[in-house]
């Protein structure tokens, strides 16, 4: 039974993994809720596809507890767990059609001939595979693999389904089509989805909440809006979008800092007076150019890189490079001064630790 209280279907406790003596998983600790499109997300390495793995049944945990709407999901075999998984390469079988792909699994528990064929024209209804039943896998696109192995792992009527890096085989133009396709689907059968990625955009536009790895420990976990206006720490600020870190900053008091000697307001409270150890992070798309000696410091464009719906500049100031995103075109050389319209522009966070 689902907790109402908190709606959650998984629960991971302190879950730790090691190979070879090399601690991959901390002891990592989160909830998934009933419903809901959750990504792990973070860089290559972090121990995002060995979480999945564990949440699947292909490897056991050294360490810690994983509960299925509140039972230990540990000894249940993967095959019993109301858990599918789509992995990064699809795992189709070549040598079968599109149609005996997806009725794959329903055949080998048995089922009926009659309810085989509905569940399985049902849910190539459902991806857009109508007229392509009798295809063979290497008849059918990239985008149409992936379909078939959604296909595949849906008509087992799972109650979770696992995501591993879905789009890496997608050229980039199908991949944002996938992403929106997938996104809908899963809105439209509301089964929860748990998808790895190191994409941030991708985790940014799918999820419901994303759950931020470094090395094998969880940074934050929120919704997009929060981890991307209100970043934890300095390195989720930086692994989820480009910012400018100034590390030399200052919380002077509540609403208070200073940056490169001129103070600022901010929005930030409770990082005590006159501290030091914070970090300050100012988004490039929240800076705008005004006229020399009518922004907050003056500097000169030392770089420019056309985006495609914006520029992207390096601006040098007399105490630091910042980096500026505006739609303005502006020159090599020119001088210009920077500014910023709020004070929630601002986002002060306590140094990171190291790990
Ligand atoms: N079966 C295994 N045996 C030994 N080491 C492993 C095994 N599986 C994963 N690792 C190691 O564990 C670490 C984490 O791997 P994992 O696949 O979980 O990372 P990831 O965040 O998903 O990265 P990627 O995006 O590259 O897949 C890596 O250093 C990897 O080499």
């Amino acid at each position: 039974m689902i907790n109402k209280e908190t709606n959650n279907i998984i629960e991971m406790r302190n879950i730790t993994k090691e190979y070879d003596g090399q601690v991959i998983l901390k002891g990592i600790s989160f909830n998934i809720h009933e419903g809901e499109f959750i990504t792990l997300l973070g860089p290559s390495g972090c121990g995002k596809t060995t979480t999945l793995r564990i949440i699947a049944g292909f490897e056991k945990q050294n360490s810690g507890d994983v509960f299925f709407e509140g039972k230990d999901l540990t000894p249940i075999q993967i095959n019993k767990r109301p858990i599918n998984t789509i992995f990064q390469s699809y795992a189709l079988f070549p040598h079968l059609n599109v149609f005996d792909n997806i009725a794959f699994g329903l055949r080998n528990k048995k089922a009926k001939a009659e309810s085989i064929e509905r569940e399985v024209m049902k849910q190539i209804r459902l991806v857009g595979l109508e007229g392509h039943e009798n295809k063979r896998i290497h008849e059918i696109s990239g985008g149409q693999k992936q379909r078939v192995a959604i296909a595949r792992a849906l008509v087992m009527k799972p109650r979770v389904l696992l995501l591993d890096e879905p789009m890496s085989a997608l050229d980039v133009k199908l991949k944002h089509q996938m992403q929106e396709e997938l996104k809908r689907l899963q809105q439209e059968i509301g089964i929860t989805f748990i998808m790895v990625t190191h994409d941030q955009e991708e985790a940014l536009t799918m999820s419901d909440r994303i759950v931020v790895m470094n090395l094998g420990s969880i940074q934050q976990i929120g919704t997009p809006q929060e981890i991307y206006n209100d970043p934890e720490n300095a390195w989720v600020a930086h692994f989820i979008g480009t910012s400018n870190l100034i590390e030399d900053g200052r919380f002077v008091k509540d609403n208070e800092v200073v940056i490169d000697g001129k103070k600022f307001e901010c929005l930030d409270t409770n990082f005590g007076t006159d501290e030091n150890n914070i970090d300050i992070v100012i988004r490039p798309e929240d800076i705008e150019f005004r006229k020399p000696n009518s922004g907050f410091f003056n500097g000169e464009i030392t770089q420019m890189t056309f985006k495609g719906v914006y520029f992207e500049y390096l601006v040098e100031t007399k105490h630091r490079t910042w980096l500026v995103q505006s739609t303005i075109e502006k020159e090599l050389g020119e001088k210009v001064a920077i500014k910023w319209n709020s004070p929630s522009f601002i986002h002060v966070m306590w140094k990171q630790i190291e790990n």
